[in-house]
């Protein structure tokens, strides 16, 4: 079945992958619709970043298959996917203008020594203004927040114009506002841009009042449905192992709601 027919964005089957002849991720089977925002939770070393570089290209299936829009590529097309790497990857203090950093998505999508043009200025200052920066233009990118930056590098995937947003771990390292923020960020993005998004989390806590799905990651995929039904104990144990007690922060909580009984 192609992309139009069951509106999967990405569709993997049955697979494997090996790393230094290690199965690291083994029989994973997901789906990511339009407009759906997904997120991967496991332990560490579950194979979630694996998982996120397998479906970008960067290692190859030892088994089964990932579809991106219905299509098997060799190579993803430049622009399709945009994808925000863990924030220890990435280089914050390179001096260099917001509106630049912005420019650079633009810049990916074109030849060497191709002229940026009046489009391409336009479509980085929408970005801007889709992320709420675009006051910061002219501002250096490296004197901004936390959260300032990853809105900015986010509208610099946008400037790609992609179908598909991955941010591996995107709210480590930002404050309660912050986050809350981001995840308001990405469903507006869902809803006025049309754009899935899958991310890799530690949040287990917040997912829930803001993700559409969630899937358990842990060598294989041990759930795959909507927050409310994943987060049991039954299958937090089988993912995340006996010892690790979960508290989820939010109106089901049921250690919260104990406290406040109290
Ligand atoms: N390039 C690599 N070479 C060797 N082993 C690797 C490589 N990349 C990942 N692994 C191994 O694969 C397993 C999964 O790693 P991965 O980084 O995907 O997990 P993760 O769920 O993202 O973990 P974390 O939450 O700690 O980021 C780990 O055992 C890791 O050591």
């Amino acid at each position: 079945m192609g992309y139009m027919e069951n509106n999967f964005v990405i569709e993997i089957k049955n697979l494997d992958v090996k790393i230094n002849n290690k199965l690291i991720l083994q029989n994973i089977n997901l789906t990511l619709k339009e407009k759906e925002i997904m997120a991967i939770v496991g332990p560490n070393g579950g194979g979630k970043t694996t998982l996120i570089k397998t479906i970008l290209g960067f290692y190859k299936p030892s088994a089964g298959t990932i579809k991106i829009m219905g299509k098997q590529f060799q190579k993803i097309p430049k622009g399709l996917i945009g994808y925000l790497p863990q924030k220890d990857l990435i280089n914050y203090n390179f001096p260099i203008l917001v509106y630049d950093v912005v420019l650079m998505g633009r810049r990916i999508l074109k030849k060497f020594l191709e002229k940026t043009t009046d489009k391409d200025k336009e479509i980085c200052l929408d970005a801007l203004d889709k992320v709420g920066m675009s006051g910061y233009l002219n501002r250096p990118f490296n004197k901004l927040s936390g959260g300032q930056k990853q809105r900015v590098l986010i509208a610099r995937l946008l400037a790609m114009k992609p179908k598909i947003l991955l941010f591996d771990e995107p709210a480590t390292g930002l404050d309660v506002v912050g986050q809350e923020d981001f995840y308001e960020l990405i469903n507006k993005l869902k809803e006025e841009e049309k754009i899935s998004i899958l991310m890799v989390t530690h949040d287990i806590g917040v997912i829930s009042s803001y993700v559409d799905m969630i899937a358990c990651l842990n060598r294989t995929i041990h759930y795959h449905g909507p927050p409310e039904h994943g987060i049991q104990p039954e299958i937090l144990e089988k993912v995340f192992g006996k010892n690790i007690q979960f508290v989820i922060h939010d109106h089901r909580c049921a250690t919260c709601r104990g406290f406040s009984d109290e």
